[in-house]
């Protein structure tokens, strides 16, 4: 059915409207009883989109606009410099842009707009522009502080007169993605030029750096971003004079590193290769001794502060016809990580497989090279430290121990997945471009939950292998994951909390599938190789 349309009705009613427009919709409305309007008709008319329409048509027909702008001032001297008068309207937002001071003439000047924020949004302020006034008030001579005391006073609208900067830098902003290996905070910075606008941000953060403009403090957002603003960050230049006056200050401490072990391989009932047994009583040896014995390519062992705060970084998927990434677990002793590895493999060995070690032992009688592991000489194994192909090696009882990158590579160039389980030292030698490795850190629960999960597990120590788990053993499972945590966080590209065991499982399966098959971000060297990487 076809509604008549009540054209002589509504223009009635509009005129209704203008007549007594300050009055609601509603108001109007019940005056329609008085045009003895058929109840079809009325019906129509309360349909929402119509009282939406008559509202609006009352508000313009009134020119009742919000909110109602300061007259223009009108003693401006005809030499006067150009000038242009900015009026905000304030809202809870900040204004979003910081300023300073010639300290030798006293002029106040915008220093920075903040990208995404009101001043910016509105296009009318830059940075360099000279603010002459706020609000009426001259601002020459004052300190910032007192500047932004007057802006904070005033309500509704904020006007600022200012000389426009006469020639504004062209940008030429280039995306730059980065992910942060420091953790930041700007309320715990004395330089930031203001704290309110800064933005903290923790190691492994991705961050999108929108404006480099400044070569002291960038403007970045935190991905993934829900507010348009963006907020203030210490440029890598900046960030790494902080940390080398942090380091100076530091009272001078002996290195002390997580990985000082001896390597040990021991091979389970499983057959696969690559699945050391624990390396928990030669960690502890190691730790009662003062000669490290295990080795990676890495060469310095700790990550050090004075490395770049910054890691570039770019959204990259493999292509399905691409080698798979390598799949790097790692956690404290006896979190899980072999049973977890292992688990993994035997669902589909087809699919997932761990690399050959090389040793330079005998092969014991049941033992193929290749298999187990490739048996070379010393000679060969000592080739081969000298030329960085190992990603761990360490001794054992006089023999050779090592995991090679080619062995990994292996398992990759036959359309697997190879996991492995590293040291923390070890994730430079694995986070290269020919390996592109994916770290998922292996985190125990709680207290509480390890006593519960672990009720029927077995773990290795120096004296016992495979004896109950202690309340002790769960301290230093906690303790030893505080210190990953504290170094290697801004590594980890995943994190499981290794509960109920099942889950677990089924959580790394998923993150597993998820780094071959979908976007993530890696470290830009990956993909444009430098000189460097
Ligand atoms: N979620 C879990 N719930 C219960 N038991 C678990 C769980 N994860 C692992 N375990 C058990 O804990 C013990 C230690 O696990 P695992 O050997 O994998 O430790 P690890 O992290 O490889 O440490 P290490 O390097 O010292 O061997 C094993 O008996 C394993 O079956």
């Amino acid at each position: 059915m076809t509604l008549p349309w009540p054209s002589v009705t509504l223009r009635g009613i509009l005129e209704s409207s203008k007549e007594f427009a300050k009055k609601s919709v509603w108001t109007s409305l019940s005056c329609l009883k008085t045009f003895h309007l058929s109840s079809e008709n009325f019906s129509l008319l309360c349909l929402f989109s119509i009282k939406a329409l008559l509202s609006a048509h009352d508000t313009i027909a009134l020119k009742d606009y919000e909110p109602v702008l300061p007259p223009m001032p009108e003693d401006l001297p005809d030499d006067e410099e150009a000038t242009r008068i900015v009026c905000l309207v304030k809202n809870k937002q900040p204004l979003g842009a910081t300023i300073k001071r010639n300290e030798i003439t006293g002029e106040i000047f915008i220093a920075r707009v903040i990208h995404g924020g009101l001043a910016d949004r509105s296009g009318l302020l830059h940075a360099g522009d000279r603010i002459i006034e706020v609000n009426g008030f001259p601002v020459d001579g004052m300190e910032p502080e007192q500047v932004i005391q007057v802006q904070a006073r005033s309500h509704g609208t904020i006007m600022f007169k200012v000389i426009p900067i006469t020639e504004r830098p062209v940008h030429n902003q280039t995306m730059l993605y980065v992910r942060a290996m420091t953790d930041y905070s700007p309320q715990q910075d004395p330089a930031i030029p203001c704290a309110d606008a800064g933005m903290s941000f923790r190691r492994g953060d991705i961050l999108e750096i929108v404006d480099q403009t400044d070569a002291l403090w960038w403007q970045a957002k935190k991905l993934p971003s829900s507010t348009a603003c963006a907020g203030l960050i210490p440029s890598t230049n900046l960030l790494k004079r902080k940390q080398r006056e942090f380091w100076w200050l530091q009272p001078y401490q002996p290195h002390t590193c997580i990985q000082t072990c001896e390597c040990v391989y021991l091979l389970t009932s499983f057959s696969s290769a690559g699945f050391r047994r624990s390396m928990r009583l030669c960690r502890r040896r190691a730790h009662s001794t003062t000669q490290p014995s295990c080795h990676t390519r890495c060469p310095s062992s700790c990550y050090s502060a004075l490395n770049s705060p910054y890691e570039e970084v770019v959204r990259y998927q493999r292509h399905p016809e691409d080698v798979h990434r390598l799949i790097a677990l790692l956690g404290p002793s006896g979190v899980g990580v072999n049973e977890l590895r292992r688990r993994l493999a035997e669902m589909n060995p087809n699919i997932f497989q761990g690399p050959v070690p090389y040793t330079t032992r005998a092969p014991r009688g049941y033992e193929e090279s290749g298999r187990e592991y490739f048996f070379v000489s010393r000679e060969v194994f000592e080739n081969m430290v000298y030329h960085n192909r190992f990603l761990e090696y360490g001794e054992h009882k006089g023999n050779m121990y090592g995991t090679s990158i080619e062995s990994a590579k292996e398992v990759l160039n036959n359309g697997k997945i190879c996991v492995i389980d590293i040291e923390p030292n070890a994730l430079q030698a694995v986070r290269t471009h020919e390996l592109r490795a994916f770290v998922i850190y292996v985190k125990p629960p709680t207290l509480e939950r390890l006593r519960v999960t672990r009720q029927d597990s077995y773990i290795t120590t120096n004296y016992y292998v495979n004896r109950p788990f202690k309340d002790e053993d769960f301290q230093e499972m906690e303790e030893a994951a505080r210190k990953i945590e504290s170094n290697y966080w801004q590594f980890f590209d995943h994190v499981i909390i290794n509960d109920e065991l099942q889950d677990s499982c089924v959580e790394l399966l998923t993150a597993v599938m998820k780094a071959q098959d979908e976007p993530q971000w890696v470290p830009a060297s990956w993909i444009r190789p430098t000189s460097e990487s």
